[in-house]
C-alpha cells in the first residue's frame, strides 16, 4: 500500500500548550489534507513542560515532538536543522508555517538548506482539483492584486498570516499519535548563542486578543502625540494598533503594526486617528465590528470603511477622550 501524502505544519509552543496559531494552521493543513487525501503531521519544539495533545483536536493525525530545555526558547538555526532532517525523512508534499517570527525565521532557512521555493504571508492556501498543487495565494505588486503561486519544488513551502485562518476544533477528532525526537546532534553547534532572554517590562496587550484597539498613524504627527495614543488605549483597557509608517518611525514597537505586513485583527472596536486608510492597513481590520476614524482630511479613504467618522484633528480629540474618561473615572 502507498504512503499516504503528508501535509505538515509547524507548530508553535508555549510553555504548557500549543499556541492558537498552532491550530489555525491544523485547521488549514486538515482541509488541505482532505482534498489530497492525505494526514496532517505537526512538528512542534518545546520544554519539558510541553503537551500538544490539544492540537489532536484540530486534525493533526501525528505528532513529531522535539524535547527538551534548549527549546524553550526559539534557536532558529537548530530548529531549522532539525525540521530540515525531519521533512527530508517524512517527504511531506507541503509544509506550512505561521506567518509569525518563528515561521518567518525558520522555513526560510529550511528553504535554503534544500533549495526549496516559499510563498510567504499566504491569506488563501487551495488545492487545485486537477493536479493536486498547492495554490499560494497572497496580496502582490505593492499588495495591489491578489497572486497565485504554485512551488515547481516540493515540499511546497508557505507561511500564512496569523490570524486569517480561523481555528476549528474537529468534532470527533481521530486519536493521534506523539512521536519523541530526540534532538540529534549537539546542541551547542548552532551558528547562533543566545545569551540571555530579558522578557518585556509590560508585555502589550495582544492585538489578536483585544476587544477595543486604538490605532494610529502618521496623522498624529510626533511620537509624544502617540504616546496620547497609548495612554487612551490604557484607559479603554485596549491595544495599541499602528500603521507601518509610525513603527517603521519607532514611534511604537512593530507588535503594534497592523495590516498587510502586520496582524490580522477582529475587535469589537478599532479607533484609527491619523490613519489615511490604505489598503496595506484596511486589510487588516475587515474583520472589526465598529470602526471609528478620526481624520482632518474629509476624502481619506478610511472613511469610506469607517462605522462612525469624525474630521478633526486627532490630537484634540484624543485630549478630550482622555479628559472625558478621566472624569468618568475620577481621576
Ligand atoms: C508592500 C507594502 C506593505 C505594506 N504593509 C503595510 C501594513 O502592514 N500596514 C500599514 O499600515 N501600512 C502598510 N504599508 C504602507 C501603506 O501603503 C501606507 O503607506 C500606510 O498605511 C499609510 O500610513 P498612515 O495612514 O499612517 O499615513 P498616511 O497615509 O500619510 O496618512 C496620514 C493621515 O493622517 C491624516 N492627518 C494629517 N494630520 C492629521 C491630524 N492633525 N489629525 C488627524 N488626521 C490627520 C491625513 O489626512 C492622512 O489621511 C505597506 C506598503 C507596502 C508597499
Amino acid at each position: 500500500m502507498s504512503e499516504k501524502a503528508k501535509v505538515m505544519i509547524l507548530a508553535e509552543a508555549g510553555s504548557h500548550g500549543p499556541l492558537p496559531v498552532s491550530f489555525e494552521l491544523a485547521t488549514v493543513a486538515r482541509k488541505l489534507a482532505s482534498d489530497i487525501d492525505g494526514e496532517v503531521l505537526g512538528v512542534i519544539f518545546g520544554g519539558n513542560e510541553l503537551d500538544p495533545s490539544p492540537l489532536f483536536r484540530y486534525g493533526v493525525d501525528r505528532i513529531k515532538l522535539v524535547r527538551g530545555t534548549s527549546f524553550v526558547h526559539l534557536k532558529d538555526d537548530l530548529y531549522a536543522q532539525i525540521l530540515s532532517e525531519v521533512v527530508g525523512e517524512e517527504r511531506p508534499e507541503i509544509l506550512l508555517a505561521g506567518a509569525t517570527s518563528l515561521g518567518l525565521s525558520v522555513l526560510p532557512r529550511v528553504a535554503a538548506a534544500l533549495e526549496l521555493g516559499l510563498t510567504a504571508h499566504c491569506t488563501e492556501l487551495k488545492i487545485r482539483p486537477e493536479d493536486k498543487a498547492l495554490l499560494q495565494i497572497r496580496p502582490s505588486f505593492g499588495e495591489d492584486v491578489m497572486a497565485v503561486i504554485v512551488s515547481k519544488t516540493k515540499p511546497q513551502m508557505a507561511t500564512v498570516r496569523p490570524g486569517v485562518f480561523r481555528a476549528r476544533a474537529l468534532e470527533s477528532p481521530t486519536e493521534g499519535r506523539i512521536e519523541e525526537i530526540s534532538p540529534p546532534r549537539d546542541l551547542s553547534s548552532g551558528i547562533l548563542e543566545i545569551l540571555s532572554h530579558l522578557p518585556l517590562e509590560a508585555p502589550p496587550q495582544s492585538l489578536q486578543e483585544a476587544r477595543i484597539v486604538v490605532a494610529g498613524g502618521l496623522g498624529l504627527g510626533n511620537k509624544e502625540n502617540f504616546s496620547l495614543l497609548k495612554e487612551l488605549a490604557a484607559l479603554l483597557g485596549g491595544a495599541v494598533g499602528a500603521t507601518r509608517p509610525v513603527v517603521e518611525l519607532g514611534w511604537v514597537g512593530p507588535e503594534a503594526m497592523v495590516g498587510v505586513t502586520g496582524e490580522t485583527i477582529s475587535p469589537r472596536l478599532y479607533l484609527a486617528f491619523g490613519i489615511s486608510g490604505a489598503v496595506q492597513h484596511t486589510v487588516g481590520i475587515k474583520g472589526a465590528e465598529v470602526i471609528v476614524a478620526v481624520n482632518t482630511d474629509p476624502q481619506a479613504p478610511i472613511f469610506k470603511l469607517a462605522t462612525y467618522g469624525l474630521v478633526a484633528d486627532a490630537r484634540e480629540v484624543l485630549l478630550a477622550l482622555i479628559r472625558r474618561l478621566r472624569e468618568i473615572k475620577g481621576e
